[in-house]
């Protein structure tokens, strides 16, 4: 199979599960049903799915790929996992914003929701089966082997299915109810995902240096912002609760539609929302975020009319525990909420001009 996006995050792996030698291949099937529904992490999951359909049939690789929000980015993820020549597997997550082959694809397999079954450049057969839900898929499997796949495909549509409805009821649990938003018990995990995307890509672009003839992807910093409603509390009082809740959502609906679609965007709770981006550099972030401040102010909310936000920004880097990042983008947002609001701060700006107390380190907050 010719890999155009690279590879990275390697882990061995076992089969998770064990039947006894010999035993009826039903029982196969369902104990790796079983051990993959178990888990209640969509990264675990998703590994186990992956890993489960390897060991079930004889294939080179499996291959889960998850669709993504943007036509400009139609794959948020890559997972495969390949059958080693002296037995076991490895498990790799794929950078999905590479461009080719065979992601072009799997992203054909998702628009058409149509299985595609072919033979590769290499002499292998190859079946890709979208996994959807309401005539829209959520992501597509693609199995590799060397003999073909024809017999095995209302097995793998059977996976798909049941993965479908098992990773609608993990999403739930994810999301917030009023804006679909990520909410905060999801946080860590998206952070997580988000750094190790972050070494990847770097990864990527060191290789690509070495490889003249592709463009060096620029090298771009993560951080974290909460924005805050200003005056919320009034908004609530003079029009009343459903006014208020309709605020949110609108504003939440703005936040997807401005931020790019590789940001990550939470709820926290109440008025307060969370956005994980890349940027160059404090400038460009303090950019987004500004621009995104001035959107709202000069929008008119219904009924409500204008509303103003706040947002305290941070940087975050590899070594950071999430707490302290959170605590000192909220003492950038502090120090905008005790100086007039309507405003964006950087907490390492604010530091440097000496307008923060002592800079937070890890003993000086509760982390529990
Ligand atoms: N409508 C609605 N209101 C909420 C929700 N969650 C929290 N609130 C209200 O949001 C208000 C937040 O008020 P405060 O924390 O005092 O802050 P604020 O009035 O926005 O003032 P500043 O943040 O200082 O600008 C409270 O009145 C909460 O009851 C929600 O889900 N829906």
């Amino acid at each position: 199979m010719s890999r155009r996006f690279g590879r990275a995050e390697t882990t061995r792996m076992k089969a998770p599960w064990h039947s006894p030698a010999g035993a009826p291949p039903e029982s196969r099937l369902l104990a790796s049903v079983a051990e993959f529904t178990h888990h209640r992490d969509i990264d675990a999951l998703d590994h186990s799915v992956v890993l489960s359909l390897a060991e079930l049939i004889a294939v080179n690789s499996v291959t889960l790929c998850k669709r993504g929000e943007s036509p400009q980015h139609p794959v948020d993820s890559i997972v495969v996992c390949s059958r080693k020549p002296g037995g076991g597997f490895v498990i790799e997550a794929l950078d999905p914003t590479r461009e080719g082959d065979p992601l072009d694809t799997l992203v054909c397999a998702m628009e058409t929701l149509e299985a595609i079954s072919d033979i590769t450049d290499d002499g292998n057969s190859r079946l890709v089966v979208p996994i959807h839900r309401e005539h829209a898929a959520i992501g597509a499997l693609m199995l590799e082997a060397p003999d073909s796949l024809d017999n095995v495909r209302s097995m793998v549509e059977g996976f798909a299915r049941i993965y479908c409805n098992y990773i609608a009821l993990l999403n739930e649990s994810e999301r917030d109810k009023l804006t679909g938003l990520y909410n905060r018990r999801s946080f860590e995990q998206r952070l997580q995902r988000l750094l190790t995307l972050q070494r990847q890509k770097a990864r990527g672009a060191a290789q690509d240096g070495e490889d003249k003839r592709r463009p060096v992807e620029e090298p771009s910093q993560l951080y974290l912002a909460i924005l805050d409603i200003d005056h919320f509390k009034r908004i609530n009082d003079t029009y009343g609760h459903v006014y208020g809740d309709e605020v949110i959502l609108l504003l939440a609906q703005h936040m997807r539609a401005s931020f790019r679609q590789s940001d990550v965007l939470f709820r926290f709770g109440g008025e307060e929302f969370v956005i994980l981006l890349a940027a160059q550099d404090e400038t460009a972030v303090h950019l987004v975020l500004d621009r995104f401040r001035q959107f709202v102010a000069d929008h008119a909310f219904p009924q409500v009319g204008h509303v103003t936000v706040s947002i305290g920004y941070a940087r975050i880097t590899e070594n950071d525990y999430p707490e302290i990042v959170l605590d000192r983008a909220d003492k950038a947002l502090y120090f905008a909420k005790q100086n007039g609001r309507d405003s964006v701060h950087g907490y390492e700006s604010l530091t440097r001009r000496g307008e923060l107390a002592t800079p937070v380190s890890l003993g000086s907050i509760d982390l529990f």
